[in-house]
């Protein structure tokens, strides 16, 4: 047993707030360990204070954070599981999956309560392929405007009159205690998530038996199948947040739910299928799953965007 543990983390308000949690969790856990954090700026943070960027890549948020974890500076990384790339460096891994927070993602206006409510025309800030290419999909007249930055930046910029409304996942507002910001959670069929939204996951050295052991009460499992299906899909299209592509997961009894689409960025395509199986499945369920999207023309639309 351990009695200090670092946690590398990002210093963004969300990245704080569930660095924070998991320290909280472990100490509560564990009256005599002491849980230090151990802030750090990611390639990502730098692409987000960027005005001009539009890199994309896999991976930009967490690396540093890893770098930090190989190097013995760092134990444990958390991250949001949505940004979390399928490959691990060697000698990392993934731990556990933590509870999910609500997965949805949600409308965010000063003046308009709904998709539904918002008049032909209106402008929309998201800069996500898949809010994008959902939105472009239901909406054609909607004007989706580039949006980026923490949940923060994107906040005052709606403020600011930049836009209509504004699309941000609804785990980090609820975390924020910013639940008075979220006008509708959208449903999966009005945006269906992204893969790993809303849960954290927490990654630490594959050798370090001691710190594994000690952040086993922290999985939850009804999260870790939900996840593990959605990321196979993921993993199989080649894709992640940075693509249009989404796919959610829902546990009924022993059984998954896992649907999926990849849409053109252009909202005209949008390519959709679904499966159910059994829990002990969930990888194999989510390779068939891209799969059949595969079979239905998914890689033309993702080879055009990653050329
Ligand atoms: N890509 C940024 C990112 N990564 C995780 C979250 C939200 C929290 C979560 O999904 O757990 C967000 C912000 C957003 O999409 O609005």
């Amino acid at each position: 047993m351990k009695d200090k543990i670092v946690i590398a983390t990002r210093e963004s308000q969300l990245a704080l707030w569930q660095a924070n949690n998991v320290k909280a969790q472990l100490e509560s856990l564990y009256p005599n360990l002491s849980v230090e954090l151990l802030g750090m700026t990611t390639k990502g943070d730098q692409i987000l204070d960027s005005p001009l960027s539009k890199i994309g890549g896999k991976g930009l948020f967490v690396k540093e954070l890893e770098t930090a974890l190989m190097d013995g500076r760092a134990d444990i990384a958390v991250h949001s599981m949505k940004d979390v790339p399928m490959a691990f460096p060697e000698g990392l891994g993934l731990a556990v999956i933590c509870e999910r927070e609500d997965p949805t993602d949600a409308f965010v206006s000063n003046n308009f309560n709904s998709i539904d409510d918002l008049p032909k025309g209106s402008v929309v800030g998201t800069s996500s392929l898949r809010r994008s290419c959902q939105l472009r999909m239901n909406r054609p007249d909607l004007v989706i405007k580039d949006l980026r930055g923490n949940v923060n930046t994107r906040l005052r910029r709606l403020d600011n009159g930049e836009y209509d409304a504004i699309i941000l996942a609804t785990a980090g507002l609820l975390r924020l205690e910013m639940q008075d910001r979220i006008r509708q959670r959208m449903s999966a069929e009005e945006s269906l998530p992204a893969g790993g939204q809303g849960a954290m996951g927490i990654e630490c050295r594959s050798d370090d038996v001691q710190t594994i052991e000690m952040l086993a009460p922290l999985q939850h499992e009804e999260t870790a199948i939900r996840v593990t299906a959605e990321r196979a899909v993921n993993e199989r299209l080649n894709g992640g947040c940075q693509a249009p592509i989404a796919c959610f997961a829902i546990l009924t009894d022993d059984t998954i739910w896992l649907r999926g689409l990849v849409g053109s960025p252009d909202g005209k395509t949008m390519i959709q299928s679904e499966i159910h199986g059994h829990k002990d499945d969930a990888k194999s369920l989510g390779v068939q799953l891209a799969d059949d999207l595969i079979a239905r023309g998914a890689s033309t639309i993702l080879d055009a965007i990653y050329q």
